[in-house]
């Protein structure tokens, strides 16, 4: 008989311990201490990471995901993203090990989904191509590449004078009621025949204006190409705080992943994505609401000390990758509503020095009929004039300046009422390229047809026309161009700028139409 040591016991166990071959679950399974509006207090989760996924094991079974936010010595503090009513204290919760994740891939075009992927269209379940984090880390310089090729979005005074790049984020602010929300819709339905997939992230809004774009996507036949993240205001504050970083997921989807869903490199290109974040002044309330019931010191404007990080955070996954990744894009059109035009609130601040750029709209010049009410003079795009196509950008230089001189002798001659002549030409240039870049909505231009209006106005072809039918004559002329002289407006797309026999052929066309156009 052999002899029992404490070796041999050891050995023994650890030749059991080695034959054994099934995994060992290390959850964690803690307890709820406290709920309520929608946060919970679990005792017991040592392990957790911030931004976890919780399980929480409700009344008869029922699991109800929560986000583990705030790490503390004792406890772990949690938001609840779904049936907030189903968890009672002294429920079990369990630690997943993984941080949320959101479906992802081409089964999400065209459908309208919740913060958590799921479909909120009725139009039955959707089919993943796979699961993407909520949060991930943006891609660092190395990977990147400069902005360069441009993301029209058919607003004359937009692609003009503050362009926009793929992979730039540009932002949309201004009051309620100005406009926001249209150029960002405007600037989705002119993606109709491009290659671009494009995401509007709804937080905050009433379900019925979401249903409404919806429908206004499919009218303009851009709903297939287009998937709609919506965080209504009945919405849980979890659930409008996650839906802007959802929506960025189910966006990085196509720009990491080639057309066959496997991973884009050289030789299998990424996609371009358009993402609307409307809006992130309502995501920044829902993140504040969050972090008081969370009993996070508040700081400036009670809101918490992240908040910057969290919007930084989220913006700095717009990327243009360079060739080695696949040359995919993910522009980010964020929009914020300002009080009373107060830029230098905390947020605005925050999201203005965080963007490549701004789109400042005005409530005077919307109510003065100035529509789109873009105030050109403090809009700027940072990185945008390197990817403006050629044709636009050589005719936008004059509009800028005339713009420029406009409004200063306007401010000037308000008192005086003898003007030498040049001063007049000059007031009336410019009342003429201001009523110029006014569009209505849904009636977005190619780039060549903005180049020809902006064209048309610094070429002093409407110096005659009267103020009030400029509108008219551009929408005409376009009009015109496109049913008799298609082959100007193709020779000006091919080329991408003006050489002299389009300019010659442009001339001529415009003085035709010129003849027959009545005032
Ligand atoms: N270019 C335009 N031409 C005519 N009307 C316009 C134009 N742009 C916006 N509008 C009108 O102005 C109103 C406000 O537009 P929109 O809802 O886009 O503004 P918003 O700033 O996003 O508003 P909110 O503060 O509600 O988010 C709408 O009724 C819209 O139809």
């Amino acid at each position: 008989m052999t002899e029992i040591t404490a070796k041999s016991i050891d050995e023994a166990l650890r030749k059991q311990l080695e034959s054994l071959d099934t995994s060992v679950d290390a959850r964690e399974v803690g307890t709820v201490v406290q709920v309520g509006d929608g946060i919970a207090r679990v005792d017991g989760l040592k392990g957790a990471m911030a931004g976890e996924l919780l399980e929480f094991i409700g009344e008869g079974g029922k699991t109800v995901y929560g986000l583990a936010q705030n790490l503390e010595e004792e406890e772990v503090g949690a938001v609840l993203l779904g049936d907030v009513t189903a968890i009672r204290e002294n429920d079990q919760v369990r630690t997943t090990g993984k941080i949320m994740e959101v479906p992802s891939g081409k089964g999400l075009l065209g459908r309208v989904v919740n913060p958590l992927g799921m479909p909120i269209d009725g139009k039955g379940p959707i089919k993943a191509d796979g699961y993407r984090p909520v949060e991930f880390k943006a891609p660092g310089v190395i990977s990147r590449k400069p902005v360069h090729e441009p993301m029209q979005t058919g607003i004359i005074a937009v692609d003009s004078m503050i362009p926009i790049g793929r992979g730039q984020r540009e932002l949309i602010i201004g009051d309620r009621q100005t406009g926001k929300t249209a150029i960002a819709i405007d600037a989705i339905i002119n993606q109709k025949d491009n290659d671009m997939i494009c995401i509007y992230v709804a937080v905050g809004q009433k379900a019925s204006t979401v249903a409404g774009i919806m429908e206004t996507f499919e009218k303009y036949g851009v709903m297939d190409k287009t998937i709609i993240v919506a965080a209504t205001a009945a919405d849980s504050a979890p659930l409008q705080y996650i839906a802007p970083m959802a929506g960025a997921a189910m966006g990085e989807y196509f720009v990491y992943n080639g057309e066959d869903g496997k991973p884009a490199g050289p030789e299998n290109l990424g996609r371009h994505v358009l993402i609307t974040y409307d809006d992130l002044t309502k995501q920044a309330v829902a993140y504040r609401q969050m972090s008081l019931t969370l009993r996070r010191p508040p700081g400036r404007e009670a809101y918490p000390g992240d908040i910057f990080y969290l919007h930084s955070r989220l913006l700095e996954r717009a990327v243009k990758m360079n060739e080695e990744y696949g040359l995919g894009s993910m522009t980010a059109l964020p929009i914020i509503e300002t009080q009373a035009g107060d830029v230098s609130a905390y947020i605005p601040t925050n999201v203005i020095s965080i963007t490549d750029g701004q789109i400042y709209l005005q409530t005077d010049l919307f109510y003065q009929g100035q529509r789109p009410a873009v105030d050109v003079g403090i809009s700027v795009s940072r990185v945008g004039g390197s990817a403006q196509t050629k044709a636009v950008k050589s005719v936008s230089g004059t509009l800028r300046l005339d713009l420029a001189a406009y409004r200063e002798l306007k401010a000037f001659t308000q008192f005086g009422s003898d003007l030498d002549k040049s001063t007049q030409d000059q007031l009336n240039r410019g009342a003429r390229m201001t009523e110029l870049l006014k569009q209505g909505r849904y009636s977005t231009l190619s780039f060549e047809e903005e180049a020809v209006a902006v064209y048309a106005g610094g070429k002093g072809f409407l110096d005659d026309v009267p103020v009030s039918d400029v509108v008219r004559f551009r929408n005409e002329l376009i009009e015109f161009l496109r049913a008799s002289h298609a082959d100007v407006l193709k020779k000006i797309h091919d080329d991408a700028k003006f050489t002299p026999e389009s300019e010659a052929a442009l001339n001529a066309a415009i003085d035709a139409f010129k003849a027959q156009f009545v005032a």
